[in-house]
């Protein structure tokens, strides 16, 4: 696995860090961190896809990200030696691999490798421009421009080549996702089910057409 997040440190480092993480397997529907939980690691996603939900304020749960290979979270708990608690619980969607560094050890490498803290400017810069990303569209985008990024990040999240991408989740999924009711967000996919763009299926969405989407 290449790391973007690792690419502005040498070899030597990058090559540090990664001896001083474990490498550990996930099954389906593992849960690999739980929200409210206290915060003490670091995950980088070496293979499979992974929700990020969290509890709503009617006391429901809703998935708010999905990440893949190259992704991470955790970072919140390297922030500062405060005692902190997950903001988000964090589930395999699928047969998952990440490569964890715990907070402590994270902390020792600070402390003697100045790579350690150029990582983690990185992994915050990343998580902003992301938020901030996601703040701009959720106040100025209508619902279905929402919908058509959402699909576009799904579809490169999900395909490997060019070609019909399949999307293994419900409208419900993508409502939750885009954060719209699911009868809105099925009117905005039976539009683009009429230009061609993607198929719907039982717990399947499958982009046909991905350079229709937004880049
Ligand atoms: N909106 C989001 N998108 C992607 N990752 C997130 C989001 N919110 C929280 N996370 C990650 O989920 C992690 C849960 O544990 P932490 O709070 O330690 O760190 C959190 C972030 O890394």
């Amino acid at each position: 696995m290449d790391w973007p997040l690792l690419a502005a440190l040498d070899t030597e480092e990058r090559g540090r860090i990664l001896r001083a993480a474990r490498r550990r397997s996930y099954a389906r529907g593992d849960v690999l961190v739980n929200e409210g939980d206290p915060s003490d690691s670091l995950h980088l996603v070496a293979a499979g896809r992974l929700a990020v939900r969290v509890s709503t304020p009617d006391g429901d749960h809703a998935t708010i990200n999905l990440l893949g290979p190259g992704d991470y979270f955790g970072e919140l708990s390297l922030l500062d030696g405060r005692p902190r608690v997950r903001s988000a619980t964090i589930i395999a969607l699928e047969p998952a691999e990440c490569l964890t560094l715990s907070a402590a050890e994270f902390r020792d490498l600070r402390a003697r490798h100045r790579a350690a803290d150029q990582l983690l400017l990185a992994l915050m810069a990343g998580r902003i421009d992301e938020l901030s990303a996601r703040l701009l569209e959720a106040t100025y985008d209508s619902l279905d421009q929402r919908v058509h990024r959402r699909l576009a990040e799904l579809a490169d999240l999900y395909g490997a080549a060019d070609g019909p991408v399949v999307v293994p989740l419900t409208q419900e999924q993508l409502a939750e996702l885009v954060g719209g009711t699911r009868p809105s967000v099925n009117l905005v996919l039976q539009a683009l089910v009429s230009e061609g763009v993607v198929e719907l299926g039982r717990g399947r969405i499958t982009v046909i057409d991905r350079a229709w989407l937004p880049r």
